[in-house]
């Protein structure tokens, strides 16, 4: 190296090659410099305009790769700091978050024709659904027609058809419960009661059958399957999302989603393949998802692995959420003794004690409506509903969204705005009385401020079971403070802060008593026995 230097002429690169104390340290600041401009763009956030020199949103100065637990404390901290409309950068990915109604309507909704796609996660988008199931899909031609396959048993209309189902699975929901109980006698655990009523729901729409235990090795398997599609696809905590590097190599996540989609195939592909055999039987198949799949499955040129997916997005999608709801209810109600007591005294003006809650009580019985309301408002199952992703360039506000960028709702910071809910963080179903929609009449206000919470999502993606959902919600909930006094243990308190989940957030596991109110509750609960419309 010497000998080189010496011989030919001193250009300023072979200096740095060779070995005189000056050269070294070039050769150090040359690689400071080198490893700096390699690495800066990993930590620091890049701050880019568009033609005009509108610049992106606000936000955090370094890169993050993933989110701790909780991410929407650190949310609600940087909108404090960076207001309504400001961008974190993931890895490369720009994410723009929304915490503030107006601003969300006038994204999401009136600009939905740019506002509407989906990124394309690593994990929930390639790994485990392969860009289908309606939630994974771009805003194309595709996701238009599976989302109006799903609604042909989403709308109000298509409700009615099995609104019979839902009624019994409530019936059963507050049986099974007032039995483990052992009328009252013991305290339970209420989470897999109410993920079977969620899931007895989900399997009647989609696949006309139900499970009779919440011992049956398919309320496992399929619970376990949505509890792991909730663990492993949160919008920002996946560092395997971030670092595409990652994703070449076979890590324990890549494994986990791999596994999942497997299963959702194998088991979802069964259940279609026992409804097929019960139609090519002769069986008169009540109306459900698949029978409309199978029925159409040439014409809409559906593929098997569409057949899996859109199978199973109903189960992935509406069991832990409702669960989740009802959970939350629970764990709220038997924390707050003056908001059951007044429940208690509606129902008893309105209702008596000779039969509980119907469909159609639900107007006449405000304070029950509110208590539900509330509970999608200060507990919503999913803080940052899905993210949604936008496909071409939009100035807003004079901030720049480029095209690609990922936009979240942050409905945890949107459900404590202090203008729209004083007091944001007390219980208090006082605040919906008076409000007589809907959640889905509600989220088509034109005034966004006057929207009753955003728990549904918001725009072309909103989501299409919330009428379901809210059926669901209605006679699950109105029963269960019809039949039960609610409370928790003295020695064991109920965690309203922590949960479980990493997308969809359930309660940490906790126990309560159900003492039945009155003579009326057995003798109702027993007048209906539990039937098996098909074991899997
Ligand atoms: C309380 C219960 C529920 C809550 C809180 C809830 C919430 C949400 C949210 C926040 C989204 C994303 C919306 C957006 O991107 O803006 C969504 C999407 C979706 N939900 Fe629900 N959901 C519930 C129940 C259900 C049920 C029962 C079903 C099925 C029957 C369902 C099926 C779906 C589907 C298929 C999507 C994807 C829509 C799309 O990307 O176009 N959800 N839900």
């Amino acid at each position: 190296m010497v000998y080189l230097t010496y011989n030919l002429p001193d250009t300023g690169l072979l200096a740095l090659f060779s070995t005189t104390p000056l050269s070294v340290l070039r050769f150090s600041v040359l690689l400071v410099v080198l490893a700096i401009s390699f690495i800066y763009p990993h930590i620091f956030r890049r701050n880019i305009e568009d033609k005009d020199g509108y610049p992106i949103p606000p936000g955090p100065l370094l890169r993050y790769y993933f989110l701790r637990r909780y991410p929407e404390r650190a949310l609600r901290a940087w909108s404090r700091i960076y207001g309504p409309l400001f961008s974190v950068w993931m890895g490369n990915q720009l994410f723009v978050v929304i915490s503030d109604a107006r601003v969300a309507k006038d994204l999401l909704v009136s600009n939905g024709a740019i506002f509407s796609s989906r990124k394309r996660f690593f994990m929930k988008n390639q790994t485990i659904l392969h860009g289908r199931a309606i939630t994974a899909s771009p805003y194309n031609d595709k996701w238009r027609q599976h989302r109006r396959i799903a609604m042909q048993l989403l709308t109000p209309k298509a409700i009615q058809g099995y609104a019979s189902v839902l009624d019994y699975e409530a019936h059963i929901l507050i049986r099974s419960m007032y039995y483990e109980t052992k009328m009252g006698a013991i305290p339970i655990n209420p989470a897999h009661f109410a993920g079977r009523y969620a899931l007895n729901n989900m399997l009647t729409i989609s696949f006309a059958t139900r499970t009779d235990s919440t011992l049956d090795p398919l309320t496992e398997r399929a619970l376990a399957m949505a509890t792991e599609f909730m663990d492993l696809t949160g919008p920002w905590s996946n560092i395997v999302d971030f670092i595409e590097p990652l994703q070449w190599i076979p890590t324990p996540t890549r494994s986990r989603g791999r596994r999942l989609h497997d299963g959702i195939m194998d088991v979802y592909g069964a259940m279609i393949m026992r409804v097929k055999a019960r139609m090519d039987a002769g069986e008169d198949v009540p109306d459900c998802l698949v029978k409309t799949l199978l029925l159409t499955q040439e014409q809409e040129k559906l593929d098997w692995e569409d057949l899996c997916m859109l199978s199973a997005v109903f189960t992935l999608g509406g069991v832990h959420s409702t669960s989740g709801v009802i959970l939350w209810f629970l764990a709220l109600i038997a924390s707050h003794p003056e908001v059951l007591a007044r429940a208690h005294e509606e129902l008893d003006r309105v209702i008596g004690r000779e039969h509980w809650p119907r469909a159609e009580d639900e107007q006449r019985l405000p304070y029950i409506r509110a208590i539900i309301k509330e509970t999608g408002r200060i507990h919503s199952p999913f803080w940052m509903a899905t993210p949604h992703f936008s496909t071409e360039d939009f100035v807003y506000n004079g901030m720049y969204i480029p095209k690609n960028t990922a936009l979240v709702l942050n409905c945890y910071d949107i459900h404590h705005n202090e203008e729209k809910y004083p007091d944001s963080f007390c219980f208090n179903p006082d605040r919906y009385l008076g409000d007589t929609l809907t959640c889905a009449e509600s989220s088509k206000l034109p005034n966004a401020m006057d929207r009753d919470h955003w728990a549904f999502g918001a725009g072309r993606r909103i989501c299409p079971g919330m009428h379901v959902a809210e059926r669901e919600l209605w006679l699950a909930i109105s029963r269960l403070l019809w039949a039960f006094d609610i409370r928790s243990l003295p020695d064991e308190p109920i965690s309203l802060e922590e949960y479980e989940g990493e997308s969809g957030r359930t309660p940490l596991p906790y126990r309560i008593t159900l003492t039945p109110r009155h003579d009326r509750v057995h003798a109702l609960l027993d007048a209906e026995e539990e039937v098996t419309l098909m074991k899997l």
